[in-house]
């Protein structure tokens, strides 16, 4: 497919992700707008009012729904809820488009389905689309190899209040590096909770913290402690920009791709 008018589908187009999406693809040349999902038709009107008088030029559907829009767009990208997310799967999977995945909190089953339809269509899904947190992804790998032997691993996050899901999409997917390396399965391996007395820490597992707060876009920091010394990694996004830019990039990127699941390290070229 010839990627220089891609026609994009944005899901979640109303949230804080969604309509920075689309104010940024409407800056683009070379990819086209086709539709902004929102979840119910009530709020289509609102849409209209927030993005369309600002910016009388545009011209796409806002829907609540996929019917009849088949034609329209060759990639969808999805900012929206785990169970909406799988809806829109199901019709990317039945329509054989695109998919771009930023949402997070998917349980097990759902994370299942999703590596299933990428046999049959092309899925990006990136818990986290900033170039600096991809690179973190890597050199958590060799630092990880060297210290879990005798260090404590503490991963913590923070995000604003609106956050619904902890752990963070990003924080989850440190602890799958990390574990990974460590030979170990995660979900045996971590601590989400510690209140009372709780004892001494065990060696060998993942701790995690959640804070939510306020307008924090997103910050990870990854602890490697031991009696010696400690190193911190941390990453903090500093606008939502940060994420958008990756998405672009990801959707430019998508359309030469056979069937498969694809993660940012495939798209930025990072082994
Ligand atoms: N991968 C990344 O880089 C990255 C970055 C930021 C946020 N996120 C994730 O993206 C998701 C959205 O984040 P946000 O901050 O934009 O949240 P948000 O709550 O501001 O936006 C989500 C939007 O999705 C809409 N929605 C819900 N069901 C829908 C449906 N069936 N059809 C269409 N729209 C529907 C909601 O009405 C809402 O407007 C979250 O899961 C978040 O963790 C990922
Ligand atoms: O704002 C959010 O929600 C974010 N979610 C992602 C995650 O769960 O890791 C990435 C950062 C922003």
């Amino acid at each position: 497919m010839n990627n220089q008018n891609l026609k994009i589908a944005v899901t979640g187009a109303l949230g804080r992700m969604g309509s920075l999406l689309i104010k940024e693809i409407l800056k683009k040349k070379n990819i086209i707008l086709s539709l902004a999902i929102v979840k119910n038709k009530s709020s289509v009107l609102h849409f209209r009012k927030q993005l369309c008088i600002k910016n009388k030029n545009v011209n796409f559907i806002i829907c609540d729904s996929l019917k009849h829009q088949n034609k329209k767009f060759d990639i969808l990208i999805d900012f929206s809820q785990p169970s909406a997310s799988m809806k829109y799967l199901e019709y990317c999977v039945q329509h054989n488009k695109h998919l771009i995945i930023g949402t997070t909190g998917f349980n097990t089953i759902e994370n299942e389905t999703i590596k299933l339809a990428s046999k049959k269509i092309s899925i990006i899904q990136s818990s986290n689309f900033s170039i600096g947190i991809n690179l973190i992804f890597n050199l958590l790998k060799d630092v990880t190899s060297i210290m879990s032997n005798n260090s404590d691993i503490e991963i913590i996050e923070s995000h604003h209040r609106n956050k619904v899901d902890a752990p963070s999409g990003t924080a989850i997917e440190m602890g799958k590096i990390i574990s990974k390396i460590m030979k170990i399965e995660l979900d045996n391996n971590s601590i989400y909770h510690r209140v009372g007395n709780v004892g001494v820490r065990p060696n060998k597992k993942i701790g995690f913290s959640s804070i939510r707060a306020g307008n924090i876009i997103g910050e990870h920091t990854v602890m490697f402690a031991n009696n010696d010394e400690e190193v911190l990694i941390t990453h903090k996004a500093i606008n939502r920009l940060s994420f958008i830019k990756g998405v672009i990039k990801a959707a430019l990127w998508l359309p030469s791709q056979k069937n498969g699941l694809f993660n940012m390290k495939h798209v930025l070229n990072i082994q």
